[in-house]
């Protein structure tokens, strides 16, 4: 079959811009997503590390954007901590699940033991049919990680969606390689427009870096707020309106942002702490 040039395929994808460097007098908030986006992938969770230089470069991003960035994560707050050396910025883990402002004020999701605990024993049935199937608990939520073995996506997929009947109240969050069964009504789109109700995040515009699926509501939220959102790799479709290959061209072009930032703007003046 063959198609005009003036009806391309209807699955042709408009190839997506790089995103805009601050201009001047813009204040942007910066919503960064950890795994795909500012970390490449690992074969496990815990194989990956953030490197100084990383650490400081967003240490310097927060002071010159008077404290207004936030990791927005699938990990938990503790893994983020234990990642990047308790930082001093706001972070969303779990998806929104949890949430740390600015001033360090946090609230959690309230989950019973009982319940997770019988999530947690859900995942762990199913994994354990699906050989290589790695299962994470995060304690609010729990992640079925098939990266050593792909293979079994699609079937951990039918088997979760199988089970989720029985687990009331709890929903399919699916990502690079992972299928997380947790709490429903809480995504990173909505952790995002929370932290923009509060300093120092209000009257910033926001602007979203993110990999995954669950970076789309990220960007939906973004976009809402005439902000600016960035897909980082070549997942498709996307809510996002401007593109980064991957996680090294995303360091780099938030380097850039630093650049414009430093010319133009006083220094935060806020103890650094953590993992420099
Ligand atoms: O929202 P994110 O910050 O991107 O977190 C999403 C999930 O990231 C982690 O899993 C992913 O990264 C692992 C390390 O590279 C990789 O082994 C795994 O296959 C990926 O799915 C994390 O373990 C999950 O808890 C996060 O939800």
């Amino acid at each position: 079959m063959s198609f005009s040039p003036a009806f391309p395929r209807m699955s042709a994808i408009t190839p997506l811009p790089a995103p805009p460097l601050p201009g001047t007098g813009d204040r942007w908030a910066l919503f960064l997503d950890v795994d795909g986006t500012l970390l490449e992938f690992a074969d496990r969770p815990d194989d990956v590390r953030v490197e100084p230089e990383l650490y400081a470069l967003l240490a310097e991003l927060y002071a010159h954007l008077e404290g207004a960035l936030a990791l927005v994560s699938g990990r938990s707050l503790a893994g983020l901590d234990a990642l990047f050396g308790a930082p001093p910025w706001a972070m969303a883990g779990l998806h929104g699940l949890q949430l740390r402002h600015a001033d360090g004020e946090q609230r959690e999701t309230r989950i019973s033991a009982s319940r997770r605990a019988l999530v947690l024993h859900a995942a762990e049935s199913i994994a354990r049919e699906h050989p290589g199937v790695l299962v994470e608990n995060k304690s609010l939520a729990v992640a079925l990680h098939c990266r050593a073995a792909p293979v079994h996506y699609e079937a951990l997929r039918e088997a979760v969606l199988a089970l989720l009947p029985g687990l009331p109240g709890y929903e399919l969050q699916a990502g690079n390689l992972v299928l997380e069964l947790k709490p429903a009504g809480m995504d990173k789109g909505k952790a995002v427009t929370e932290l923009l109700e509060r300093a120092p995040f209000a009257g910033r515009l926001p602007v979203y870096l993110g990999d995954d699926l669950t970076d789309e509501h990220g960007f939906a939220a973004t976009n809402l707020e005439n902000g600016i959102s960035v897909r980082v790799g070549e997942r498709e479709p996307t809510l996002a309106q401007y593109t980064l290959p991957g996680p090294s061209s995303a360091q780099a072009w938030l380097q850039r942002v630093l650049n414009v930032l430093k010319q133009g703007v006083e220094p935060y003046a806020h103890a650094l702490g953590g993992n420099a």
